[in-house]
């Protein structure tokens, strides 16, 4: 009945295009009952004709299957940890060390998100693993979890063999705010803050759970493609970007440390302006083979550094 495998398959498509544009582009083009109808209707027609059913569908983001615990995986390559910048003079020691070793330098400033870093691998365009950080070199193997992610996809939308990406998982505030309001009135204990919840959402054993915490990702690192080599950081998001990841927009690309210094200053007054928590920027030079240069000290890359926003006074 070519029909019905037609109809599947126009309806996976209108499911996962309306994901890019919602969790991508932030350009969301359905309503959530068109969306949802859409969604019934193709978990209707597999069921009623599995020879169709495939695992990388939209429908099997949610599994059934409850996991007795996390096999423990180890990362392609290590995940990097960053060194700490306070203030302007952590800033202008960074910089004064990267001039040392190359000539002129570009930095790119990304939003640094309050949540779990997550790995995530793919062959031949289908997400095959997904895992946490773990201590940088095994993670733990969360795959089912991240499927439920819309923002994460579970096919790229351009040819890649292998592709390694590395994000940030995260809570937005108002999941959160949802999330304790609902344990709340349930009498279970609250979580402290949205990386807490995401940190316990991720790592639940039941994925149907973790698709009612409504988490996010946003992607921001490549392990180098295959696909020949992407020059810049800020050519690696656009790449994430055109394969299907969300990527956070809130990023600069400035030639001076002076400037960085300047925009960090602003972005602390304007932290609590977004709808998920960060506590600080990522300042990395742009130049991917300059990066190459620099290379790494025993823990952290010589390239990035994180400027930590400065600790509030907690209202009491
Ligand atoms: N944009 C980024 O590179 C970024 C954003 N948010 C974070 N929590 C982290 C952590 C590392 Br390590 S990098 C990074």
């Amino acid at each position: 009945m070519p029909d019905v495998s037609q109809r599947i398959e126009a309806l996976r498509e209108q499911i996962e295009e309306a994901n890019y544009q919602y969790y991508g582009l932030d350009q969301p083009t359905l309503s959530d009952a068109e969306y949802d109808a859409l969604l019934q209707e193709l978990i209707r027609l597999e069921k009623e004709h599995p020879e169709f059913l495939t695992p990388d569908s939209p429908s099997q983001r949610v599994g059934g299957y409850i996991a007795k615990e996390f096999p423990k995986v180890r990362h392609a390559e290590a995940l990097l940890s960053l060194d700490n910048a306070f203030d302007a003079g952590d800033l202008l020691e960074f910089d004064r060390r990267v001039r040392a070793l190359v000539a002129e330098v570009e930095y790119v400033v990304e939003l640094k998100i309050d949540g779990l870093t997550v790995a995530l691998t793919y062959e031949d365009g289908a997400l095959v693993r997904g895992a946490t950080r773990g201590d940088g070199e095994v993670g733990e193997e969360i795959t089912a979890n991240l499927k439920t992610i819309p923002a994460i996809p579970l096919r790229l939308r351009k040819q890649a063999d292998r592709l390694d990406v590395r994000g940030e998982g995260y809570m937005p505030k108002g999941s959160f705010l949802r999330l304790n309001q609902e344990r709340e009135e349930a009498g279970q204990p609250l979580f402290a803050n949205p990386r807490n919840a995401a940190a316990g959402s991720l790592r639940q054993l039941d994925s149907r759970i973790t698709a009612q915490r409504k988490l996010g990702y946003f992607a921001y690192q490549v392990l180098t493609p295959e696909e020949g080599e992407l020059a810049s950081q800020t050519a690696v998001l656009d790449y994430l970007k055109e394969q299907g990841f969300s990527v956070n927009p809130e990023y600069r690309v400035f030639s001076a440390i002076e400037e960085v210094i300047a925009y960090c200053g602003e972005m602390v007054e304007k932290r609590h302006n977004y709808p998920y928590d960060i506590d600080g920027l990522v300042i990395k030079v742009n130049d991917i083979a300059q990066q190459r240069e620099l290379g790494f000290t025993a823990k952290s890359p010589r390239w990035a550094i994180a400027y930590k926003f400065p600790a509030e006074q907690v209202e009491t």
